[in-house]
């Protein structure tokens, strides 16, 4: 029998430090949610250690690369003093085992041991600050959440790490850390506790390090409800391309009537995060969050922005271009000779006086970030784009730039259906129905928009204007195309035929 250390004691001992730092960089290699894989870590360091149980904490790990980055990770670590628990956590959980002390424990991720899972949610529930500084929050839903909790580790593709408690709850554990109040839990808060909107995840609490209005606040995870899905709107609205390319027919109602409720969501969420739904509680919704008229000075900073993006990507696409496949060069070499035209229709808003107010948005708003459920939709991932730093995520903007997120995912699911599928393509199939994909587009879409501006009426978040609208609109299309460009030529690069076709088509070019 192995003497019994607190795993928190464990972390001023230099010997054990030392160990436990030279197996980290392989370590982390191996683990799904460490998004950095393409850097080399040249050091890393434990900033601090949270006691959850005798035997677990989450540490706080700093990891600095040969470029001279930093970046900060969580990782609920665990001890396992017994030869039986080792032998079992091995045998389901090998890649997981982080540091085997000669003679002694072995140091593994906590989150596959219940024991931790349950002690995690003792913690929420309770919603108490600990000596250490570990900061507890209890959304008001937990008041009547059972004291026990069954937890499961579900099988999803996220870089973060999800726990479900009871079937009842979604707590999401972020793994890599950026100081600042997280737009997400920040959002769902208000969202769901005061903004009266229905159709994004209930908030139910937090665990995070220092005070929640600290510019310093490290949230380590957030508690919600969960949503019993059918899927991600992404493969939803995939499958209903396929069905609609299998015959030849006109895009069908169900398609639409869903196109056109997602429109009516997202209008709703937005008038939540405007503070304007009838079930609002109606209190001061705080400077972080109340609507602001956006100045002109606003209008020519994003209008900059934009232009900016445009001709960084061009250069990127232009250096890329001797290395794309045939047929893709010959799209990009469209794209590269329509600059000056994508850039004309940038400085069209330049010079377009508009009034409207700014307010807190999505800020990442694609089909992968709404839920499909029995008959309706529920809006996930407030976190907001994530290459932005928090306070850059937190800033207001125009509502239109969600609604531009959503139409070019729109084109995606039409183009992308298309390429995914391999009938398509084995079928040489794919060419001949390009009109019919943009027919696809130009009817979900549509519906989706006719909703959307329905449902917002005269919202002071939207021009009065129809065509104030539109230019603004196509500006955040646009400059969305853009980024996708630069996400699909690092990411995805079989990808980059779509948007490099969404920019012909926002050019006028198709
Ligand atoms: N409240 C929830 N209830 C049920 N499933 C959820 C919930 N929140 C997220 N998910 C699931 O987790 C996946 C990833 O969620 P997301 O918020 O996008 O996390 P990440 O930013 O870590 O990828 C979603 O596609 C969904 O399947
Ligand atoms: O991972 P995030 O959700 O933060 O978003 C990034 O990755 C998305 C891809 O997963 C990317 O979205 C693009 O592809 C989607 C289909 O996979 C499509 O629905 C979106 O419209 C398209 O922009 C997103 O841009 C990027 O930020």
């Amino acid at each position: 029998m192995q003497a019994s250390v607190p795993l928190k004691d464990r972390f001023a001992q230099p010997r054990f430090t030392y160990a436990l730092l030279e197996a980290l960089p392989e370590f982390l290699a191996r683990q799904r949610w460490f998004t950095s894989k393409g850097k080399v870590i040249a050091q890393c360091r434990v900033v601090q250690s949270y006691r959850v149980t005798e035997d677990a904490v989450l540490a706080i790990v700093q990891v600095h690369f040969s470029n001279e980055s930093t970046e900060l990770f969580q990782m609920p670590l665990a001890q396992l003093l017994h030869t039986e628990d080792q032998r079992r956590y091995l045998k389901e959980n090998e890649n997981s085992v982080l540091l085997r002390v000669p003679g002694g424990p072995f140091i593994v991720d906590a989150v596959p041991l219940p024991q931790f899972r349950a002690a995690l949610y003792a913690l929420l529930r309770a919603g108490e600050t600990q000596a250490d500084g570990l900061a507890c929050e209890a959304g008001k839903v937990m008041r009547t959440a059972p004291a026990q909790a069954d937890s499961v580790v579900p099988a999803i593709n996220t870089s973060n790490t999800a726990i479900v408690y009871h079937d009842r709850f979604f707590f999401k554990l972020f793994r890599k850390l950026d100081p600042g109040l997280n737009p997400d839990l920040e959002l769902v808060r208000y969202l769901s506790e005061r903004a009266g909107f229905q159709h994004c995840p209930t908030y139910a609490g937090s665990l995070g390090v220092g005070k929640v209005t600290d510019p310093n606040y490290l949230n380590l995870g957030l508690l919600t409800g969960k949503i019993d899905n059918r899927a991600e709107a992404w493969d939803f609205f995939l499958e209903r391309a396929g069905r609609y390319y299998a015959g030849t027919g006109p895009v069908d109602a169900e398609t639409l009537e869903r196109a056109s409720l997602l429109g009516q969501r997202t209008a709703e969420m937005h008038l939540g995060l405007a503070g304007l739904l009838p079930a609002a509680l109606g209190a001061d919704a705080g400077a972080m969050i109340t609507p602001e008229a956006m100045s002109v000075e606003y209008r020519h900073e994003i209008t900059a922005a934009a232009t900016k993006l445009l001709a960084r990507q061009i250069e990127e696409l232009r250096a890329k271009l001797p290395g794309l496949p045939p047929a893709q060069a010959s799209l990009a070499q469209r794209v590269l000779e329509m600059e000056s035209d994508l850039a004309q229709k940038l400085a069209a808003l330049d010079n377009a006086d508009m009034a409207l107010d700014l307010i807190r948005i999505h800020g990442d708003y694609h089909l992968g970030q709404v839920l499909v459920t029995e008959d309706d939709f529920c809006i996930i991932d407030f976190e907001g784009e994530p290459l932005l730093t928090i306070p850059e995520r937190r800033r207001k903007r125009p509502a239109l730039k969600d609604v531009a997120g959503m139409v070019r995912s729109f084109h995606y699911a039409a183009r992308g259906e298309l390429l995914l599928n391999a009938a398509y393509a084995a079928e040489a199939r794919a060419e001949s129905l390009v009109p019919r994909a943009e027919a696809w587009f130009q009817a979900t879409s549509t519906a989706f928009l006719e909703a959307y501006y329905g449902t917002c009426g005269s919202a002071p978040f939207l021009p009065a204007a129809a065509e104030d609208r539109q230019l603004l609109l196509e500006l955040f299309i646009l400059e969305k195309a853009i980024y996708e460009v630069a996400y699909e030529l690092n990411s995805r690069p079989s990808w980059l035929p779509i948007p490099l076709n969404g920019l012909l088509m926002v050019a006028n070019a198709i």
